[in-house]
């Protein structure tokens, strides 16, 4: 009985949206959707029931019926200092932008928005550039939570972070990998965000469904791309991040521009998709620029915005009645959306005007006079309406509201994140790793480095010195290499990785621990070609233990370095401060590398001991002039004991492994803090 019960639980989860068991017709009023709320709870409690051991957890199979309310939502940026050079310029600024009140030095750009959408339901966000929909969906979606005062609530709980996997999340410019085509994208989403009881065929055939309703299939052999990278047209790549968030049936789905670059068939084709998911139970909230007729009578509601202020909130169909009944009515027949926009904007040319709007005065132009009328209907026709009735809302059923408070398990385990992970890390930096620049660069220095110390000698300080010349620059050039090899690669992937995390797809440690490891392969794979070269025209000491001893100390000079480059990436995330930072401490630790410096005053010699150069360095030195080399060089006289050597701040040669220990715990301190700091900043991050 319970396995039947999986199997149709797991048909369900790859049966088309549309075609899924809990249509209802669009419903505007609450009493609807506190209907379809209750109907879903039956359904909840009864799968509960039959699956005992816990292991399935239906939210991540059906829905959960979210109802959102927020009221009196504001939000306000810190206004930068003005740095404008033009005083005319401030002067007009400060008076002509009455919208843009700034108080204690902040802009609001949010101004106190009301509004509600539930289960089964599509609102879409109205307004003209700039008027702050953006804003809202991501102050709705839990993206922006400092500066935002009113109340917004999912199913009366407000917002917390097991939210996160229940919210998708279309951003208006596209985050997706690059290198990735479109298939390879959606079905790494597929295996990292479908529940773990699917199987591998089921999330095949999810993706192969997604990409078959979005008419993907011409491009999904071809790569996203980017600003570098050619890749597929703009139309496509919306559609990609549609069916990514679509991918995982998210409850409430808010969509910013899904239709921006499409042609009017994409779209509407797309708005009947989103109707359909919003028929099978989901939430939508989409911002819109300029809707067709036919699209626009396709949403339940309607929010329209100006200056952020709202000026509308209701049923779309009702919208038009409402502005005739203030007296608004378009002179020639115009497109509702059109219509609306121009009233929010206050352009009112072809739009015949009721007579009591008040003449511009001061510094308010016609426009704003429109616009000001229109937020004063709406605050005292609307508002009191829209407050009283979610006033009056029945509270969502209490597991409801349990649910959205508990944090769903994740889908898979550590090692299987890990594996999916890699995969697709190593997918999109192949590129980067077999680089036949980079290896025509690493090869072509080698065998420079090869030509200008061929077969060098040691048989005296001047030749040992050379030798030892040779041996810091090697250490030189793969710190530096790694350290900015490193350094870039989380400032870049930024952007992929604050959306990943708010999606709650992966683990943080997961991705840095398989970033780390995939970088390393390159590390390694690098020195190893250039020490094969360099080590044998240079004529280093020619013992098959000496080479892999010179070689595994290259090795991990390249792989700490990786570990600080990862450090100043994290640290900052931006690019140009980490090369910044990157470059001085270099500059640091090269210099107390034990190479130039000979004199170091008492209290800078700590410095020495924090860089990871002057052991990697030591240990180089270490391994190629060990007791019985310089014993055999002094013999033939002219070669000092390098102890005793001024010009190096060297080694103790009788030393033993130290340097390697020293650099693995460095290895791996750099490390951790890197994970911390990454971890830290990617919270504090927005998209
Ligand atoms: N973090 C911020 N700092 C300063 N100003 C901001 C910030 N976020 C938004 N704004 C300003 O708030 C206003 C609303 O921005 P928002 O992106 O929400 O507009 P929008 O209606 O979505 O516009 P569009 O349709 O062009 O995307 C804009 O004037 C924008 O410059």
């Amino acid at each position: 009985m319970e396995d039947r019960r999986v199997e149709e639980i797991q048909d369900m989860a790859l049966s088309p949206p549309t075609m899924g068991s809990m249509q209802i017709s669009g419903s505007n009023g609450f009493g609807n959707n506190m209907e379809f709320m209750s109907q879903a709870c039956l359904r909840n409690r009864h799968t509960e029931i039959d699956i005992e051991d816990g292991k399935l957890n239906m939210n991540q199979e059906q829905p959960l019926p979210i109802f959102v309310k927020f009221e009196d939502v504001e939000f306000k940026v810190r206004r930068p200092r003005d740095s404008s050079a033009n005083p005319a310029k401030t002067a007009v600024s400060k008076v002509a932008s009455p919208g843009d009140e700034v108080q204690d030095n902040y802009k609001r750009i949010l101004k106190g928005i009301t509004g509600s959408i539930g289960p089964g339901e599509i609102l879409a966000l109205m307004g003209p550039s700039g008027s702050g929909k953006t804003t809202l969906l991501k102050v709705i979606g839990g993206r922006l939570r400092e500066n935002v005062t009113g109340s917004i609530t999912y199913n009366d709980i407000p917002y917390n972070t097991a939210l996160k996997r229940r919210i998708g999340f279309v951003t208006q410019e596209d985050v997706l990998l690059p290198q990735l085509t479109v298939e390879e994208t959606l079905v790494f989403a597929a295996f990292l965000r479908l529940p773990g009881f699917m199987s591998p065929q089921q999330k095949y055939a999810r993706v192969e469904l997604i990409i078959k309703e979005l008419g993907l299939e011409r491009c999904r052999h071809t790569r996203i791309g980017g600003a570098f990278v050619p890749g597929i047209s703009g139309g496509e790549r919306k559609r990609t991040s549609i069916g990514y968030e679509i991918l995982v049936d998210p409850s409430l789905l808010l969509l910013d521009e899904p239709t921006s670059g499409l042609d009017s068939t994409s779209a509407n084709r797309l708005i009947q998709i989103l109707q359909g998911l919003a028929k099978a139970g989901r939430t939508i909230i989409t911002t819109i620029h300029q809707p067709s007729s036919r699209m626009f009578y396709t949403f339940d509601k309607l929010l329209l915005i100006s200056e952020g202020y709202p000026v509308y909130h209701g049923n779309a169909g009702e919208s038009l009645e409402y502005f005739s009944s203030l007296r608004f009515n378009p002179e020639i027949a115009m497109n509702p959306a059109e219509f609306l926009l121009d009233l929010a904007t206050g352009q009112v040319t072809g739009i015949s005007l009721p007579d009591d709007i008040p003449e511009p005065e001061g510094s308010l132009d016609s426009d704003k006079s429109v616009i000001k009328y229109l937020q004063l209907k709406y605050k005292t026709l609307l508002e009191p309406k829209e407050k009283e009735e979610n006033s009056q809302n029945r509270r969502a059923p209490e597991h409801l509201q349990l649910a959205i408070q508990t944090k769903k398990d994740w889908t898979l385990s550590w090692l299987e994140q890990a594996i999916i992970i890699y995969k697709r890390t190593f997918k999109e930096r192949r590129r980067d790793y077999f680089d036949k620049l980079r290896l025509v660069q690493a090869l072509g220095i080698a065998v420079m480095l090869g030509l200008l110390w061929w077969k060098s000698e040691t048989r005296n300080e001047a030749q040992l010195r050379d030798q030892i010349g040779l041996l810091f620059y090697i250490c030189i050039f793969w710190t530096s290499a790694s350290i900015f090899g490193a350094v870039y690669v989380f400032p870049f992937e930024k952007i992929y990785l604050v959306k990943e995390r708010k999606a709650d797809m992966y683990r943080l440690s997961v991705y840095y621990v398989c970033s780390t490891l995939c970088d390393m392969t390159a590390h390694v794979f690098y020195p190893t070609f250039f020490m094969l070269i360099v080590y044998f025209m240079a004529g280093f000491k020619r013992t098959v233990a000496c080479f892999f001893a010179t070689l595994f100390a290259t090795q991990l000079i390249a792989v700490t370095s990786q570990g600080v480059g990862e450090l100043f990436g994290a640290a900052s995330m931006n690019i140009k401060r980490a090369g910044m930072f990157a470059s001085l401490v270099l500059m640091l630790f090269l210099l107390t590398g034990g190479y130039y410096t000979q004199h170091i005053p008492s209290f800078m010699q700590w410095v020495k001991y924090i860089s990871f150069m002057y052991y990697g360095f030591r240990l180089l030195l270490k391994v190629q002039y060990d007791g019985g080399q310089l014993y055999e060089c002094e013999s033939k006289g002219g070669c000092r004991p390098l102890q005793s050597s001024p010009s190096f701040d060297t080694v103790n040669l009788g030393g033993g492994l130290q340097e390697v220990w020293v650099l693995l715990a460095m290895a791996l301190g750099f490390r951790l803090l890197a994970y911390f700091c990454l971890r830290h900043k990617i919270n504090m991050c927005h998209l």
